[in-house]
């Protein structure tokens, strides 16, 4: 990873040894990229969503559709445990706004 500061790899990672810091830089590097690809498909997420509920809000019906959200949370829920569902929270509601 390229150094954003003078600091030494060592001090900006917190390892001790200049071969963990490097591990930890390399790994650095695939979260931040792996972070933008999550940032974008939430992205995708919202619009897609934002679609179904202007179609569902232009035919007369209501923005939410919770047995859905419900349905959505379960499937997040069995794949990552309780932070799952906090996460799909997350996801619905920069999706739909707060409810
Ligand atoms: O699937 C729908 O019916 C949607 O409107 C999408 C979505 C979502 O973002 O997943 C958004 C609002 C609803 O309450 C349920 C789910």
């Amino acid at each position: 990873m390229t150094a954003i500061t003078d600091q030494p790899a060592t001090e900006q990672t917190g390892a001790r040894t200049p071969e963990a810091a490097d591990v930890i830089c390399g790994a650095r590097e695939r979260i931040d990229a792996l972070d933008d690809r999550i940032i974008g498909l939430v992205q995708e997420r919202m619009a897609v969503s934002a679609v179904i509920q202007e179609a569902r809000i232009t035919s007369g019906g209501r923005r939410v559709n919770l047995s859905r959200e419900m349905e959505i949370l379960g499937r997040y829920r069995d794949a990552l445990g309780k932070p799952g569902t906090a996460l799909a929270m997350t996801l619905l509601e920069l999706s739909r706004g707060r409810v």
